[in-house]
């Protein structure tokens, strides 16, 4: 017997759109069936003409009808769907964060809206990693570090505020820009990581010459026009030094956890220990030094620590917080890096993989903070 068309909508019920995350029929996306004896024939609607996943979708709709009884062959018309449908879409998921402009204190371009992160009752722990200078494996360890919390089972958001030295999307190995669904900003995953970073908003190589006003506008824009879908982590690759991003993103995210990264060389540690002071004068919580290029071990298993020993652990000190890790310093992190493939994603067993992975532990563990938000908690 030929299936029916309920059939088909149930079946398609619990595919996911891959980017949304939300099923392809309360998205509207199933536009319209068609059976003949035991072909079936679906309209896909596309949030975008060029939608970068489209062909999981193909997969994802063409697997879950042939595995129905009496369907032997599906073909799929995929269409796009109108200005109005995307509205609609961006209104359900993400309502219209514009329309809170000026609620907030506002600086230069800075629209002044609510930032989601900013509400008390947020789930979403903000991980800010610093260093005092640039070089230090800042950036390489917001990667490995947001793909070990990811790992680990939990939704996590990277945001590259190191909007001179943008370098997260090729570090992960992001292969297409954020998807745009009326306003909002849908950031592309990979490795379970979701991102955004001025580097998909500047050409390649040029100089990005912003004033400070703008760079807090385009924070506020990325903590609020992009579709984070509440995750549990939203870990910031915060610029070197100490200027104004920082502060913009201490009033954004007061609530920011931060993780100082610095090398084991006493001069290294005295400029990462500036950033920290930094951050504890705009009220930011500091908690836990990681130190990166700590040895390096050769063939015959000799550690060689090429960058002196005991920076991280005295800063930790200075601090008054625990150092949380010592990364290795291997060659394999750094050609990853550099071909978008992290070790902790593509090596997981390897030496400066599980330093990751212990690190991330402590901080979902050990260093989470006690008043956490329990939504299923209410005041009556
Ligand atoms: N533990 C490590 N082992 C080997 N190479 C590393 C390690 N950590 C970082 N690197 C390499 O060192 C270089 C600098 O690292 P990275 O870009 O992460 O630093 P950064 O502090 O973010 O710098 P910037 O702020 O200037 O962007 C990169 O080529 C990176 O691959």
């Amino acid at each position: 017997m030929a299936v029916t068309e309920t059939q088909i909508i149930e079946a398609l019920r619990p595919v996911e759109d891959p980017e949304l995350r939300r099923s392809v029929v309360d998205l509207d996306m199933v536009r319209s069936v068609g059976v003949e004896g035991s072909r079936v024939v679906v309209e896909i609607a596309l949030t975008t003409e060029r939608h970068p996943l489209r062909h999981v979708i193909d997969e994802r709709v063409t697997g879950a009808l042939e595995a129905l009884d009496g369907v032997d062959h599906v073909s799929i018309d995929f269409a796009v769907m109108s200005d109005e449908d995307r509205a609609r879409i961006r209104q359900s998921l993400h309502g219209n964060p514009a329309a809170s402009a000026g609620s907030q204190q506002g600086h230069g371009h800075a629209e002044g809206r609510r930032v989601p992160f900013a509400d008390a009752g947020s789930r979403t722990r903000a991980l800010m990693i610093a260093s005092g200078k640039g070089g230090v494996g800042k950036s390489s360890v917001t990667a490995n570090l947001s793909i070990a919390l990811a790992n680990r089972g939990h939704k996590v958001a990277v945001v590259d505020a190191d909007v001179w030295g943008f370098s997260i999307p090729r570090m992960l190995g992001v292969d297409h820009p954020p998807t745009v669904i009326d306003s909002m900003l849908v950031p592309p995953e990979v490795h379970g990581v979701r991102c955004i970073s001025m580097g998909f908003f500047a050409e390649e190589d040029q100089p990005v010459i912003w004033r400070g006003p703008m760079l807090h506008k385009a924070l506020e824009q990325f903590l609020t026009d992009v579709f984070w879908d509440e995750p549990d982590f939203l870990v910031v690759d915060l610029p070197p030094g100490t200027g104004d991003i920082s502060l913009s993103l201490a009033q954004f995210l007061p609530r920011g956890e931060v993780y100082v990264v610095t090398t084991p060389q006493p001069a290294a540690q005295r400029v990462a220990q500036r950033a920290a002071f930094m951050s504890q004068r705009v009220q930011l919580d500091v908690k836990g030094v990681i130190e990166n290029m700590s040895w390096f071990t050769g063939d015959d298993g000799t550690r060689y620590e090429l960058f002196g020993a005991g920076g991280g652990a005295e800063l930790a000190t200075r601090l008054g917080v625990p150092l949380i890790g010592q990364v290795p310093l291997v060659p394999e992190l750094r050609e990853g890096s550099d071909a978008g493939r992290p070790i902790v994603a593509v090596d997981p067993d390897s030496e400066a993989a599980q330093v990751f992975a212990a690190m991330a532990e402590t901080i979902d563990v050990s260093l989470a903070p006690t008043r956490r938000h329990h939504p299923e908690l209410k005041i009556i």
